[in-house]
């Protein structure tokens, strides 16, 4: 047995593990003695006394090989097993414990399936670091119990007796918000840098990243003149209110992520979340550096800046509903201590109708990330209570339904009042 797999045993007791049914979690936990419990939900389901497998990707040093594999896994299971096989996002943590996320995948297959399953996860322990566990029914029928498999064997181990899956009850966060801090969202330059420079090896693009960051992280100047950054949903209007301010106020007109970026933006987006998030994160240093070099002369107006970083990362990182986000006032909505920051932040919102019409009269591609947030509800509300529960700067949101002239009212009536134009 690896290292790794013999680091998490000690705990095996103390962790919970959630796996994903339709967007909605269940979780249990494994104990060595049974004191009558049920059987969990997950299990109660399986029927004919079929057989479930794990499969959690344990973290090795070097994280953007972790990261890499989970998106890699996934492929490679759908590719690989036989299509009756159910595929369900799994993760195993303790919980309050930050970092102690490990994520991996839940396979429910029946017996004709089995064969052909238990082959292809004896391959992957034997290549990959992986951990794989099976469940079964425990001899008296009545409970479901847990097995790790060995790497050697790659049969069920001596030392992991067979442990009792029971209920466990929903930590009072969801597990994902475990592992956002500097996995999804990065509250440094360093943090950021660090990534992307480890990147390098396996990434081409990622060199090309490197050479267009700022030498120094701090703003070089002192902008004189406000910077105002106008956030929202797509399709809520900032194009159209940006280039409207940029004219009324004779400002300088930012996009973000800034242009240089857009060659490799296309890239960075086909990857995990630890160097998608990566990317953008230093794409808000870039453009900090152009608000210090414009901001002398003119105001700065920004096309989305950290709150979209950080509320997209965060909300795509846990799923469900709104309340499964990180609480109110939770670190992770903290402002990065070396970003510059605005002198205002507006965030445009739009009821989902009429932004889905907008969208249609827009008639452009979308992409994925904006697919979602049209079929997927839940995920739009995540981002837009993300970007609220942002802080330092926090955002003044304003209702974008009125026309276009309206909105550039309200918003200059903000600007006049917070920036002395
Ligand atoms: N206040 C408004 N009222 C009606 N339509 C608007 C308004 N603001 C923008 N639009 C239209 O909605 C669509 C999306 O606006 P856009 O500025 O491109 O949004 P974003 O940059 O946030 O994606 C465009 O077709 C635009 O002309
Ligand atoms: N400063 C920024 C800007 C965008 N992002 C990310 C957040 C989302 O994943 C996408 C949204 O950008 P997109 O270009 O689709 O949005 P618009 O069409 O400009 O409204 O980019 C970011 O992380 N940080």
């Amino acid at each position: 047995m690896s290292k790794h797999a013999m680091s998490l045993l000690p705990r095996w007791c103390s962790r919970v593990f959630s796996v994903e049914l339709n967007g909605a979690p269940f979780y249990f936990a494994v104990k060595e003695k049974h004191l009558g419990e049920d059987v969990p939900r997950v299990f109660r389901e399986v029927q004919n006394r079929d057989k479930c497998y794990s499969v959690l990707v344990y973290c090795s040093r070097d994280r953007i090989k972790t990261a890499k594999f989970y998106g890699e896994l996934k492929d490679k299971l759908l590719r690989d097993l036989p299509p009756e096989c159910r595929l369900s996002p799994m993760s195993s943590f303790l919980p309050k414990v930050r970092d102690s996320l490990v994520k991996g995948y839940f396979l429910k297959g029946n017996s004709d399936t089995s064969s052909p399953i238990e082959r292809l996860l004896s391959d992957l322990i034997q290549h990959d670091p992986v951990l794989v566990c099976s469940y079964s029914p425990a001899e008296d029928g009545q409970q479901w119990t847990q097995h790790m498999w060995s790497e050697t064997a790659s049969q069920v181990m001596d030392v992991a007796k067979g442990y009792y899956v029971v209920p466990s009850e929903a930590p009072e966060y969801h597990p994902s918000t475990l592992n956002i801090i500097n996995s999804d969202v990065f509250y440094s330059f360093d943090e950021a840098y660090d990534v992307m420079k480890k990147c390098g090896d396996i990434i081409p693009e990622a060199k090309a990243v490197l050479e267009l960051l700022p030498s120094r992280v701090e703003a070089r100047n002192k902008p004189d003149f406000p910077v105002i950054v106008i956030e929202g949903l797509d399709a809520t209007g900032k194009t159209t209110l940006t280039e409207s301010l940029k004219d009324t106020l004779g400002a300088t007109l930012l996009p973000s992520p800034p242009e240089c970026l857009s060659p490799w933006r296309a890239r960075f987006d086909q990857e995990p979340p630890l160097i998608r998030r990566a990317f953008y994160a230093l794409g808000n240093y870039i453009s900090a550096d152009q608000i210090g070099l414009k901001g002398v002369k003119t105001p700065v107006i920004v096309d989305r800046f950290w709150h979209s970083t950080a509320a997209y990362a965060i909300a795509t990182a846990v799923s469900g509903p709104v309340c499964n986000l990180p609480g109110e006032g939770s670190e992770v909505y903290c402002w990065p201590s070396d970003l510059f920051q605005p002198s205002l932040v507006v965030l445009l919102t739009l009821d989902p109708e009429e932004r889905k019409r907008r969208l249609r009269n827009r008639g452009q591609g979308k992409t994925d990330e904006e697919e979602e947030l049209d079929h997927n509800q839940l995920f739009r509300l995540r981002v837009e209570e993300a970007y609220r529960r942002i802080s330092g700067p926090a955002c003044v949101t304003v209702d974008a339904s009125p026309s276009a002239d309206r909105v550039l009212q309200q918003v200059l009536l903000l600007i006049r009042g917070k920036c002395h134009l």
